[in-house]
């Protein structure tokens, strides 16, 4: 089991006396990438991590001891936040959690380790430019390949597991140089294959590998873990407790939360900024002082309240908030975007022999098997598999014979000369920025779809009876906001689920091809009969009514609250992820993301953290 053998900073008189070179705000998965790297080139300037949380072994999500499936029991720290009723989804909020230590969400996380589609990443580059130059920007799929993979080391199973459970990839699209690690579990439960199965006698098509940048079909992923030993790998060992013991210049302080960043008399461009700093154990509020840089790495909720908090956001919030206006600037805590989506459900009508099965976990034998197996090596058996390692990306032409009239509809949309038809949240406020910066994702949007080979579905399996039919590119926007009555607390989250009418028209389409799984010969074969939203369910009107009474409204994969677009399209942060209009300031979190990718966030963002380094490298390697 990985170990912390380096203690960590516990209170301000431990630091440095004459401040730091570089202080980062949140020590997650991309604060630990970005203070790795800049430690590991910088030998002679000092990095501080600052993080809420604490040092705590991180499980992975089904290790010992549960003996249920779906128990999250005894993860690490995290919060658990719901956001405001989404009105379109019959009033429900969403639920999200956020990792709380260090780490951040890559030590709690569900340690399903993808990457997106090419599309992904050349409709975030598109973005950027109005000229056409995708390549000039750097954030295309071949700007941001390099960084995943020097960001991850995959482990290929021996071959008897390959051969066992018919895992397949491609090692030649990872680095293998950074411990964290990517490795497929030498396990599956006895239903996994009819699931897969009857995905493919869908016609969806076998894919080797989807780490390529060509993501579409049924595919194996990797699970965040260490190969041997089967434990979680994540940033708080990869890009701590494993590197910094070699490292003086690193340092972490935890149990501290950044309250705001300062400039001095309000000079912006006076920077780098103080941060401000409080205790969580005593309370004691400190400055520190960064010679280059501070880099907000607090998460897609935490980084916008500390800016909004430091006077750095939407100016007409601020104002009503008492909150001297720093900097206006619209686009910090806009553009809140999830993966979504409703399930698709079925029981048998008599219980097919799978064998192993989750249930056979309630034998005390078996159990203890499985943790001895655990702790052997190399680990075996049920508990090295985390959520899931199967999962069908499909594209939406795939999907539905009508969806090009579905994209002229979301051209039609951002063309609308109303901005009030566009459907966004209330507290854009008619910002004319956040309104052209939405129709901008708009026409990516509708360009991603229409393209036979980026998926707009995502569905994965482990063992039961239900898939998830996850729409990857929502069209609908939400906001965070300052909590006015406690503004040190987790932030106000309006997700707006479903806020645009297409996006339940994107579910309608999604759900009626998923249940096709139920239909597929296999899973009639061994007598499944759907539940969910059940054969009683078949027109449109009653599918819709499913859609908004029971939408999972996230998959645990927020974004882009500090997009990376220019000022006229409402971001926050340019292609050098500097905050726009303020010295001495970046972002580097999944807040970044212009858009969703096609996939889990995590090895998003660790190549993003891993670019981020990079430049951050080349400017101060310039002097
Ligand atoms: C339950 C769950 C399941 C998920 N499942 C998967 C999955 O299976 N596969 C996958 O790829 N992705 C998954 N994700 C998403 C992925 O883990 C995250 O998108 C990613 O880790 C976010 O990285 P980050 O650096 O942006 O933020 P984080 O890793 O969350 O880091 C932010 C850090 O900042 C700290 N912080 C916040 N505010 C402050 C403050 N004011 N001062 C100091 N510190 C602060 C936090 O404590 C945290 O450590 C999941 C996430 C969750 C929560």
């Amino acid at each position: 089991a990985p170990q912390f053998g380096y203690a960590a900073k516990r209170h301000v008189s431990e630091l440095r006396h004459d401040g730091y070179d570089f202080i980062i705000a949140g020590g997650g998965t991309s604060g630990l990438t970005v203070a790795d790297r800049l430690s590991e080139a910088f030998p002679n300037k000092s990095i501080l991590v600052v993080e809420y949380g604490d040092i705590e072994y991180a499980p992975g999500v089904w290790d010992p001891p549960k003996t249920a499936w779906g128990d999250t029991s005894g993860m690490s720290s995290r919060w658990a936040l719901n956001s405001l009723p989404s009105p379109s989804l019959n009033n429900q909020g969403a639920a999200v959690i956020v990792g709380q230590s260090v780490g951040g969400s890559s030590a709690t996380n569900g340690m399903f380790f993808d990457r997106g589609s090419r599309f992904d990443y050349d409709a975030w580059s598109d973005l950027q430019t109005d000229d056409g130059r995708r390549d000039a920007v750097g954030w295309d799929w071949s700007g941001i390949y390099t960084y995943f993979k020097k960001s991850v080391t995959f482990t290929p199973p021996p071959i008897s597991v390959a051969n066992q459970l018919n895992y397949t990839w491609d090692k030649s699209v990872f680095g293998n140089t950074t411990p964290i690690h990517a490795s497929f579990p030498p396990f599956q439960w006895g239903d996994h294959y009819a699931v897969r199965q009857a995905w493919l006698e869908m016609g969806i098509r076998l894919a080797k590998e989807c780490a390529t940048g060509d993501k579409e079909g049924v595919c194996w992923i990797p699970i965040s873990q260490h190969p041997i030993s089967a434990r979680r790998s994540y940033s708080g060992v990869g890009h701590y407790s494993d590197v910094v013991g070699s490292r003086s210049n690193y340092h972490l302080l935890v149990k501290h939360q950044v309250t705001q960043v300062i400039y001095a008399h309000g000079d912006v461009e006076a920077g780098p900024p103080l941060l401000e700093i409080k205790s969580l154990v005593d309370g004691q509020a400190s400055n520190l002082t960064a010679a280059a840089e501070v880099i907000l790495a607090a998460g897609v909720f935490g980084t916008p309240a500390i800016l909004q908090r430091s006077g750095i956001g939407p100016a007409a919030f601020l104002r009503r908030a008492n909150i001297e206006v720093v900097h206006d600037l619209p686009g910090v805590g806009a553009n809140l975007q999830d993966h979504s989506g409703p399930q698709v459900a079925w029981k048998y009508t008599s219980p097919p022999p799978f064998s192993p099965m989750p249930t056979d976990m309630l034998d005390p034998v078996y159990a203890t098997r499985a943790a001895a197996d655990f702790d052997a090596t190399p680990a075996t058996g049920p508990y090295t598999l985390a959520m899931s390692n199967t999962a069908i990306w499909v594209p939406l032409s795939n999907i539905t014979a009508h969806y090009s009239d579905l994209m002229q509809q979301i051209r039609n949309l951002a063309n609308v000369s109303e901005p009030e038809s566009l459907h966004l949240p209330p507290e854009y406020e008619s910002d004319a920025t956040l309104a052209a910066g939405y129709r901008a994702q708009l026409l990516a949007l509708a360009n991603m779809l229409s393209n036979p080979r980026a998926p707009s579905l995502e569905s994965a399996f482990t063992t039961g009876t239900a898939v998830s039919a996850v729409l990857l590119h929502p069209l609908s926007r939400g906001t965070v906001r300052l909590n006015l009555s406690r503004p040190l607390d987790p932030p106000i989250l309006n997700y707006r689920s479903a806020s645009n009418h297409l996006d339940v028209v994107l579910h309608l389409h999604h759900l009626k091809y998923l249940r096709r799984t139920v239909q597929a010969p296999t899973l009639q074969g061994l007598g499944a009969v759907e539940i969910q939203p059940g054969i009683r369910r078949q027109t449109d009107e009653d599918l819709v009514a499913y859609i908004r009474n029971t939408t999972v409204q996230s998959y645990m994969h927020p974004c882009c609250t500090s997009a990376m677009l220019p000022l006229a399209k409402g971001g926050v942060v340019g292609v050098d992820l500097r905050v726009h209009g303020v010295a001495g300031l970046r972002v580097v979190d999944a807040g970044i993301f212009p858009m969703l990718p096609s996939a889990h966030l995590s090895a998003t963002v660790y190549a993003v953290a891993e670019k981020a380094a990079d430049i951050i490298i080349t400017h101060w390697s310039r002097g």
